[in-house]
């Protein structure tokens, strides 16, 4: 029976994660179809918890999951979470970018709509560049639309979305891939946690060698 629980999003993460998963020889519940938010271990495969993205390195760094998936762009935006990064799983890949209506830089000080609050505060203070946020959990390509802010960051992959509400990148501002987080107290204590990171490890190699 695998020893290991793994706190995860629902959606694109989990969608992600299935080859890896599959690669790994792991059985990964259909998430989607099921209201169940535990999934125990079976066999060998990690027994999965979902939960919220932003919520997953809370769970992991209280010890309700051991290991945690999670995009760079999260770590990034709470850095105090108390969980170790201890593998780049290299999917879910997008950018964090700064987007708006034309591509030039903006004049003077700008409103910018985002759920980075921390992540679009830090970009501006470096480039010396006064900002306020308004801060907003979602549909943030509307806000140049209705008027709310001229200016967004958010997460890009393909580009697709930006584009179906007429803006365009300005700046990248940070490259993001999803990350398996570990409670650093487990880390240190249960050796075999170090073999289930190598076991993903490999896995990862396998897909990744699958889809080239
Ligand atoms: N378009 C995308 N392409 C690839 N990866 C993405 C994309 N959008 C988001 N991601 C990555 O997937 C993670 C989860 O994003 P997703 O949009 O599924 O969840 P969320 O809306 O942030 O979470 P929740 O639904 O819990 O609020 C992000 O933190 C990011 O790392
Ligand atoms: O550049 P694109 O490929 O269009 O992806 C970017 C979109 O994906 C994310 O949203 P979300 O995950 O909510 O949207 P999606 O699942 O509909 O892409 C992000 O907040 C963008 O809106």
């Amino acid at each position: 029976m695998s020893d290991w629980v793994v706190a995860l999003s629902r959606g694109r993460v989990a969608e992600d994660l299935r080859p890896l998963w599959e690669a790994a020889g792991w059985h990964l519940p259909d998430l989607e179809g099921s209201r169940s938010l535990y999934f125990p271990p079976q066999g060998r495969s990690p027994g999965v918890i979902v939960a919220r993205g932003v919520d997953v390195p809370t769970l992991v760094a209280q010890g309700a999951a051991q290991f945690g998936v999670v995009g760079r762009d999260m770590l990034a935006e709470h850095p105090d979470s108390g969980v170790l990064e201890v593998l780049d799983l290299g999917i879910s890949r997008c950018r964090l970018v700064l987007a708006g209506q034309s591509p030039s830089w903006p004049d003077g000080p700008v409103r910018v709509a985002s759920k980075y609050s921390r992540l679009t505060r830090q970009f501006f203070a470096k480039a010396q560049h006064p900002v306020e946020v308004v801060p907003l959990s979602g549909s943030l390509e509307l806000a140049p639309l209705i008027g709310l802010a001229p200016y967004i960051v958010d997460l890009v992959a393909t580009g697709a979305t930006l584009r179906a509400h007429g803006l365009v990148e300005i700046r990248s501002i940070l490259s993001s891939t999803a990350r398996l987080v570990v409670n650093p107290g487990i880390w240190r204590t249960q050796a075999g946690g170090r073999s289930f990171v190598r076991e993903m490890a490999a896995a990862k190699g396998r897909m990744m060698r699958g889809s080239a």
